[in-house]
């Protein structure tokens, strides 16, 4: 079998709160290339907390993290926010787009950062990334000037330009509604086939978990199926 794209052994998180409380218990899973899976549970099972460790934002955890093979938990802040940009796509509830750029340089972005592509590649790219996502005729309109599903696409897309390893995703479809989460939905899944992308998403939405490959579902900190 090929090396997992994302694998947790072990974590366990604290808060300190003010005594100290176990919001993970001994989370323990890998996702390989191109699996798309869910992660369910009741609101304050810990989801998000874990989603946020194993996105390498949260490095104050137990047990170990390997993303792409390699452990995490020894990388300097700096190495890590490498590892996000190149590896990582993420797309939240809420878009995050910056309201004074064009829907073009918004996709734009992550890939200017990485510093890897000249500006005419970038911006070929980002267009392709627009296409794949179905709102190439609005990219040099404002984010403001969209409608919410189209945004949260832009939100794919600019997750998408540095063809990263694994998306993840903290309820994406949460603000939209059935439609474009169905819409979001078939965009993953393509992505899981065609491009081999993992994916792994927090969502609250039973039928759009029914439809992924896999369903991770927590409670009380642990996983329990
Ligand atoms: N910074 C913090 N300090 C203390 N406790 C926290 C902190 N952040 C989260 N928690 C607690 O950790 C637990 C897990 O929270 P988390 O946000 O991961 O849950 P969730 O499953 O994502 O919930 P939801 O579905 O409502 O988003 C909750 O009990 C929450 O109150």
């Amino acid at each position: 079998m090929s090396t997992p794209v994302l694998e947790a052994r072990g974590i366990s998180k604290y808060f300190a709160d003010p005594v100290r409380v176990q919001v993970l218990r001994d989370i323990s899973f890998a996702l390989a290339r191109g699996e798309f899976a869910s992660v369910v549970g009741k609101s304050g099972c810990g989801k998000s907390t874990l989603l946020y460790i194993l996105s390498t934002m949260d490095t104050d955890y137990e047990g170990t993290l390997l993303i792409d093979g390699e452990v995490m938990g020894t990388r300097t802040e700096t190495e890590l926010a490498r590892v996000r940009n190149e590896k990582i796509g993420f797309v939240f509830q809420f878009h995050y787009l910056i309201n004074e750029f064009s829907v073009l340089r918004n996709v734009m972005l992550p890939g200017e950062k990485l510093g890897r592509l000249a500006a005419p590649e970038l911006e070929h790219r980002a267009y392709e990334k627009l296409r794949i996502l179905g709102i190439a005729d609005e990219a040099l309109k404002l984010p403001n000037q969209l409608s919410g599903g189209q945004k949260q696409r832009v939100a794919i897309a600019r997750a998408l330009i540095n063809d990263p390893l694994i998306i993840m995703g903290d309820e994406p479809t949460g603000n939209l509604d059935k439609k474009n989460s169905e819409v979001v939905f078939d965009i993953f899944q393509e992505l899981a086939h065609t491009h081999q992308q993992a994916l792994l998403i927090v969502t609250h939405d039973p039928d759009f978990a029914a439809k992924t490959q896999r369903v991770i579902e927590m409670e009380d900190g642990r996983i329990i199926r």
